[in-house]
């Protein structure tokens, strides 16, 4: 379970994040959907523990992440946008690397890792050097990562970004299948149709404010369409004070 409360981040000149309170439960997909910009990213790096807010709470699993950030990052896998993957090491020394980083070591992470190349379908190329991998095969590597450590709580920003029709159904398929198995999901996206096909709770953001917020036809109810993508543009046009045609 993630909870963020009134979270505020300003860069220089820029305010980020305004106003961002969201919950996401377990056993639910919680989609933070928002155009670019919005401050998506910089919620999840706040809530992972990357960046501080400058005001604002966030609890996972009920650890206060700024008081014991050590605790909650036990508790949260975390896919960053465009996470790199050391290039000469395999997929396998990669996730073994992130084991070792989380005070893991010996045969229970051997262990671990191999139940998560079967899950995720990576033994045809998980002891290859990394440098050569295709998109896919680094988001396999990069969400083993994640999860190495046992986390029950995964935050994964832009998880489909470059990915192909095929691969991307694949790794809907297997967030659905994590929900199933009792996580927390939150992840972001800039795509409407994305949050539809897997989200339980969507929760959009625009200018750094959370617009609207609910299961996909309550928001379709509250903004008096049919259609999940008008709905998106008609709750960003509310924040930006325009109506649309
Ligand atoms: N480290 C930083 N320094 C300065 N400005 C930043 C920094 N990180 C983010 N910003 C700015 O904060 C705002 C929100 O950025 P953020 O990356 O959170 O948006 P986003 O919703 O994830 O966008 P996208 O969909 O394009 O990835 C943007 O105006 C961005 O330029």
């Amino acid at each position: 379970m993630i909870e963020a409360s009134a979270l505020k981040k300003r860069f220089g000149e820029v305010q980020a994040v305004h106003d961002v309170t969201l919950s996401a439960r377990d056993g639910e997909i919680t989609g933070l959907l928002g155009p670019n910009g919005a401050g998506k990213s910089t919620t999840l790096r706040i809530i992972s523990t990357a960046i501080r807010a400058d005001s604002g709470s966030v609890s996972v699993d009920g650890i206060d992440v700024a008081a014991q950030p050590r605790e909650a990052r036990l508790a949260m896998g975390v896919m960053p946008h465009n996470a790199g993957l050391y290039p000469r090491l395999s997929g396998r020394e990669n996730i073994r690397y992130f084991g070792e980083l989380n005070g893991l070591g010996g045969e229970p992470l051997d262990k671990a890792i191999q139940r998560l190349v079967e899950r995720l379908e990576m033994e045809a190329f998980v002891d290859r050097p990394a440098k050569g991998y295709s998109q896919g095969q680094r988001l396999k590597t990069a969400l083993a990562r994640a999860m190495v450590h046992g986390p029950g709580n995964l935050i994964l920003d832009e998880p489909t970004s470059g990915l192909d029709v095929m691969a991307t159904r694949a790794l809907r398929e297997l967030i659905r299948d994590l929900r199933r198995d009792g996580y927390c999901i939150l992840f972001s996206s800039h795509v409407m149709q994305e949050v539809a096909a897997l989200c339980d709770r969507i929760v959009i953001i625009a200018h750094g404010r959370v617009v609207a917020r609910g299961r996909p036809d309550e928001l379709l109810a509250e903004l008096g369409t049919d259609n999940l993508e008008e709905a998106f543009v008609r709750a960003i046009a509310r924040e930006d004070g325009e109506v649309p045609a």
